[in-house]
């Protein structure tokens, strides 16, 4: 029988062949961590009394949270993380500044049919290049820094079929929380989502980065784009070779199915508090927005600039808005495309690199009774600050929109 690519990915980590609801050990290609769990990592290390990385190629670790530190405690923090790097020499260490986690790990690292695991529930962000890739909690990752393996329950695979191409301004977001609408968020518990894009260049990169970031948020183990010509070209652009790509077998058996036609996907929120709690921007049509937030590793990508750029040239934000890059790359990139431009002339507080807002960290604090609107991942109480402030979820169009007409409306009302 034909296997998929969950399979695939497993069976060769791990050395035998697997099934379903197996517990597997795998050898884990790609490990990493960023500051703000990259403490706790150390600090597991440190009690083990280890002395030994088991492959210092594969270790990756980038700051992100605490990006610029906000306060001693977390320049503390980085102090740590930064010492440790350099007693053990390991290369891929990213200081403040170079990008999310996620986006370093897309851009520089992670190949089609890798194992990756990394201390942070939006890991699944690296199955966009066809990556079996999962968060896991710091002891586990402290624990395959030392040995370079874990073990995990094969997931049941579920396919999901992207057909067509999606109407102006609907990129990746849209359709994330177009299967989270259908679906709601505990679904896919236990299972890998395997994305098939019909027509390739349909479903660029940086939408696929989005929808795969989101898998965490459908409870999905992982979910992973099989691997095609989109995939290929990325990675060629980004680092100057052609990988190798792994896709399933075209028997292959999944447990279910589901196609989502791409130019009937309409504009959608996640409406307060809850990331399938997905309406139609239609229903929530002119609500008044204080705070607008575009970055995150969501939706901080090259893509969404250019879109928000677009939307925004030539118009004032009448609310306040925040806008970061993911990387430095994307930085560099957005810069040199004008669309910073645009955004600080529309009046937007811009910079790279760091979750800030996102997580209600810093850079950005909702106040109470405030209504967001954010282009990240999660809006349920108390996540970007006060818990009465009320967060809506969205993709670069409605937020620029938002932030030009102070309401949440469709991109075609405000050009
Ligand atoms: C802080 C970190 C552990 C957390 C995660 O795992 O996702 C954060 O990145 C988030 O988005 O909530
Ligand atoms: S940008 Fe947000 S979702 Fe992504 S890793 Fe940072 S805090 Fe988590």
């Amino acid at each position: 029988m034909g296997k998929t690519l969950t399979e695939k990915i497993l069976e060769r980590a791990s050395g035998r062949s697997v099934s379903p609801r197996d517990v597997v050990e795998v050898a884990v290609d790609i490990v990493a961590f960023h500051d703000l769990t990259g403490y706790h990592v150390i600090e597991v290390l440190e009690k083990l009394g280890e002395t030994r990385i088991h492959n210092l190629d594969s270790l990756v670790i980038a700051f992100d949270h605490l990006v610029p530190p906000p306060d001693v405690r977390s320049a503390e923090i980085q102090q740590n993380i930064r010492l440790f790097a350099k007693r053990y020499n390991i290369k891929n260490f990213h200081d403040a500044g170079f990008g999310i986690l996620h986006q370093v790990l897309i851009e520089k690292y992670v190949l089609p049919g890798q194992v990756v695991m990394a201390a942070d529930s939006h890991t699944t962000t690296s199955g966009a290049l066809g990556a079996f890739a999962q968060g896991l909690g710091a002891s586990d990752i402290a624990a395959i820094v030392l040995t370079g393996k874990t073990w995990l329950t094969v997931p049941q695979p579920f396919k999901i079929r992207l057909v067509g191409s999606p109407r102006e301004w609907i990129t990746g977001k849209e359709v994330a929380l177009e299967i989270l609408r259908v679906f709601k968020s505990d679904y896919f518990n236990g299972m890998s989502i395997e994305v098939f894009v019909d027509n390739p260049n349909s479903f660029p990169m940086d939408y696929r980065v989005t929808v795969a970031n989101m898998g965490i948020e459908m409870n999905a183990d992982t979910l992973m784009f099989i691997p095609d010509s989109v995939t290929v070209d990325y990675i060629r652009s980004e680092r100057g070779f052609e990988p190798k790509i792994v896709t399933p077998d075209p028997d292959a058996k999944y447990v279910d199915e589901y196609t989502i036609e791409l130019d009937k996907v309409d504009f959608l929120v996640s409406a307060p508090h809850s990331v399938d709690n997905v309406k139609s921007v239609r229903d929530v049509w002119g609500t008044e927005v204080d705070y607008v937030f575009i970055g995150s590793c969501t939706n901080g990508r090259l893509s969404d600039f250019e879109i928000a750029a677009k939307i925004m040239k030539g118009k004032k934000a009448k609310t306040r808005c925040i806008a970061i890059p993911a990387s430095w790359n994307v930085f560099r990139k957005a810069l040199n495309l004008g669309y910073i431009q645009t955004l600080v002339e529309a009046g937007c507080i811009v910079t790279y690199g760091t979750c800030g807002p996102c997580i209600g960290g810093h850079f950005g604090i909702a106040a109470p009774n405030e209504v967001v609107l954010s282009t990240s991942n999660r809006n349920f109480v108390g996540r970007m600050g006060s818990p009465q402030a009320k967060i809506y979820l969205s993709g670069p169009a409605i937020a620029a929109a938002a932030a030009v007409s102070g309401k949440i409306v469709e991109p075609g009302d405000v050009m």
